[in-house]
């Protein structure tokens, strides 16, 4: 896509919109937040200030929550016309974005609001992270310097899970992947059971196949195929990478200190070693993926989160639907 073509909207697929125009939709004027809810969204992340919440994630979740609705009200309207009583299998969000963009941070702060919903009272959060293969077989394919690359994932446990989910099965399970251990936790899963909505964060949710296709492949089903509404959360590489740093040296002094961390002998690293092998982690692996395999996917996204400086969001783009 051009950029005259997404500067001039009426010949782009997207609709833009500034922070003030975004926030107006919907603001904490019209549905202000609870105190449990201010409470709950604290815990989620401390850094999160509450008007980034009711300026831009409360418009965000309304109209999250129209999707939502007109999608359960089509599921009925097709129940009486197809005389069948299928129960609605879950409505899918997918979130995509650099590694330290904030896929986290934004899939819990709208946890927290679809939940309030009444038609939506149980939301699910799974991360693709649970799909990257075990270290162990990374290294026996050579894939430790690509953690995070396409090749470093189990793409068909992932489709195959996301199927099992739109299939309508009761009980779904992912497994698990500990940022801590820096590898897949063996022996533990998570279990999903009846959802209303299930969001699914991660760097490779709107990624398609590299490789030319086959004959034989040209019925290949992809992730986003599954997703009912998919965002993409944005920023320039520049401030992502100094998040990423940022996120880094407070690891340093939380979690690294841990004799289980994999990053435990990184845990007495002065101030300028700590940037700098963070910086050389970014440089070569995360970054690189950004610019090859995540930023390419960004305009398959419905609905695309710009943020500037601390995180603040300063304009949202949706898609015309
Ligand atoms: N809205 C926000 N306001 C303030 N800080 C934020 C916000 N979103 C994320 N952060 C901070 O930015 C850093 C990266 O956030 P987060 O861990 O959510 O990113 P991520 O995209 O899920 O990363 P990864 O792909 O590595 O799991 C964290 O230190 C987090 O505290
Ligand atoms: C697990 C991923 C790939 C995505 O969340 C990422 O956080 C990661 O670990 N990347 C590999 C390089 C690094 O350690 O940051």
């Amino acid at each position: 896509m051009s950029q005259t073509m997404l500067e001039n909207e009426s010949l782009s697929p997207y609709l833009s919109f500034t922070r003030e125009e975004w926030a107006g939709l919907y603001s904490a004027d019209i549905q202000p937040l609870t105190e449990w809810e201010v409470s709950e969204l604290q815990g989620i992340n401390e850094n999160v200030s509450l008007n980034e919440v009711s300026s831009i994630y409360l418009p965000l979740c309304r109209l999250l929550n129209l999707y939502v609705t007109s999608s359960q009200q089509l599921h009925l309207q097709s129940n009486a016309f197809l005389r069948k009583q299928m129960k609605k299998p879950p409505f899918i969000i997918g979130i995509a974005g650099s590694v330290a963009v904030g896929k986290s941070t934004t899939s819990r702060i709208i946890q927290a609001l679809l939940s309030r919903w009444p038609n939506t009272p149980k939301v699910e959060l799974v991360t693709t992270d649970g799909f990257l293969y075990p270290n162990a077989v990374l290294e026996q394919k050579g894939l430790m310097g690509k953690k995070g690359f396409p090749e470093s994932y189990d793409l068909k446990g992932l489709i195959q899970f996301l199927s099992q989910l739109k299939s309508g099965k009761p009980v779904v399970e992912a497994p698990i992947y500990s940022h801590l251990e820096y590898d897949i936790l063996p022996d533990q899963v998570q279990t999903i059971s009846e959802p209303d909505i299930v969001i699914v964060e991660g760097i490779n949710v709107l990624q398609v196949p590299k490789q030319k296709r086959s004959k034989k492949q040209n019925t290949q089903i992809f992730v986003s195929d599954f997703f009912d509404f998919s965002l993409y959360v944005d920023a320039d590489e520049e401030e992502i990478k100094q998040w990423y740093v940022d996120r880094f040296k407070i690891l340093r002094n939380t979690a690294f200190q841990s004799p289980v961390s994999y990053f435990h002998r990184y845990a007495d690293l002065n101030d300028e070693e700590a940037v700098e092998f963070a910086l050389n982690i970014w440089n070569t692996i995360n970054g690189l993926n950004l610019r090859e395999n995540i930023l390419p996917t960004k305009y398959r996204a419905h609905l695309i989160l710009e943020k500037g400086k601390n995180h603040s969001v300063s304009g949202v783009k949706m898609r015309k639907m």
